[in-house]
């Protein structure tokens, strides 16, 4: 497997690929010789010129390279593409001259795929499916509420306002910095759309909103089901996801920078936290209407559904059994306790 375009999402894959058992990290391509080529070079990973004509700065920056990109992709069995929104759609050809399947990333057009994918919500759309697009951070955090919602009581409409971080942490030429954005400014925001592309028959409204913050993004979620529930039950429901996690009453979690913080002390790779995170105490049912918020974190939660869309593309697993695999294998996870989370961090730093 390679991975073309290795930033903030191609990174991340790149290490949860090379921590499967099934799988096998055989290079990554980029298209100049920065801190990131230098550290895929410390990890081992044999590295591709993304474009050709600057092969010759890898060597004078000190990387050395294992070919060019078309040598990589004619070598992969798949391509994980993670290059900027619309240089996915203009690499489809060059996967297609090699008759090699890919996979692209939320930030292109639902049509560069022929599925659009959620581990959770539709894994088995991307049986033998030669070209699968895993959906958007915020999508993915939409579908994985979604459908045990609609699984467990059934759902009539979702209504979300989406209050995004205008940009990465290295993306310091994004904002804004004093500001708070209606965006995109016309109402719906395209995330419903795009969460119709996993859920075709969803009646879905979102909103978005951007502000000076890099952390993650987080969404204030009203969803009416089709039966009457009670917030205890919605949250027992909630608590039983794997990639889910309730923040318990009493964590004194109040935000994102503590959910950061949170990750980052529990020594998680990168601060990665690949859950979503539900304030236990935000969810709040007024008879078929239920309430929430959730943080998002736009870097990492992505990566264990690129994983599991692997898996599907090659029908090696079925959902159940790739979602628990991937998730063993990255340490995804928190149990309803905070001790759970520290066990598990523990465990981490005993294995190194
Ligand atoms: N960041 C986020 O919050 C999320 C992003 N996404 C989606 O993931 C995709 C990637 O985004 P992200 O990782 O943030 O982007 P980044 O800009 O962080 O990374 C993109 C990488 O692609 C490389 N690249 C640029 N042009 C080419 C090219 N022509 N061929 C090969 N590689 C190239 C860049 O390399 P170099 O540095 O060498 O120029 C860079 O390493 C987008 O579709 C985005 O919408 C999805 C979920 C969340
Ligand atoms: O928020 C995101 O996409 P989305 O708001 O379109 O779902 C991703 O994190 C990528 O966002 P970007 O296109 O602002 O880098």
């Amino acid at each position: 497997m390679g991975v073309n375009g290795y930033g903030t999402i191609g990174k991340r894959v790149a290490d949860a690929v090379h921590a499967q058992p099934d799988m096998e990290l055989i290079g990554v391509a980029k298209t100049q010789p920065n801190f990131e080529a230098h550290t895929a070079g410390e990890r081992g990973y044999p590295m591709y010129a993304a474009i050709p004509e600057r092969s010759p700065l890898f060597s004078e920056a000190g990387v050395e390279l294992a070919g060019e990109v078309d040598e990589l992709v004619a070598k992969a069995d798949i391509i994980v593409d993670c290059t900027p929104s619309g240089i996915g759609a203009e690499n489809r050809e060059l996967y297609e001259t090699h008759h090699t399947p890919a996979i692209f990333q939320g930030g292109e057009d639902a049509d560069v795929a022929d599925v659009s994918f959620n581990a959770r919500a539709n894994f088995d759309a991307a049986r033998d499916a030669d070209y699968v697009r895993v959906v958007s951070c915020n999508t993915t955090g939409l579908s994985r509420i979604i459908a045990p919602l609609e699984e467990e009581y059934g759902v009539e409409k979702v209504r979300a306002t989406l209050v995004r971080r205008g940009g990465d942490p290295g993306q310091n030429s994004r904002g804004p910095i004093n500001d708070i954005l209606p965006n995109p400014i016309k109402i719906p925001s395209h995330h419903g759309p795009d969460v119709k592309t996993i859920f075709p028959d969803l009646e879905i409204d979102t909103l978005g909103l951007k502000v000076p913050a890099t952390l993650m993004h987080v969404h204030a979620l009203n969803v009416t089901l089709e039966d009457d529930v009670t917030g205890a039950h919605v949250r027992q429901l909630l608590e039983g996801e794997n990639r889910v996690y309730v923040i318990p009453e009493g964590m004194g979690i109040d935000g994102a920078g503590k959910l950061m913080d949170f990750a980052l002390d529990a020594g998680r790779p990168r601060g990665d936290m690949w859950e979503n995170c539900v304030w236990g105490e935000s969810i709040g049912v007024n008879g078929r209407d239920l309430y929430l918020f959730q943080a998002i974190h736009q870097q990492s939660d992505v990566i264990p559904e690129n994983v599991d869309a692997i898996r599907a593309m090659f029908d090696t697993e079925d959902q159940q059994d790739s979602m628990a695999l991937t998730d063993q294998t990255l340490g995804i996870g928190i149990s309803g306790s905070p001790s759970g989370f520290a066990e598990q961090a523990r465990a981490e730093f005993a294995d190194d």
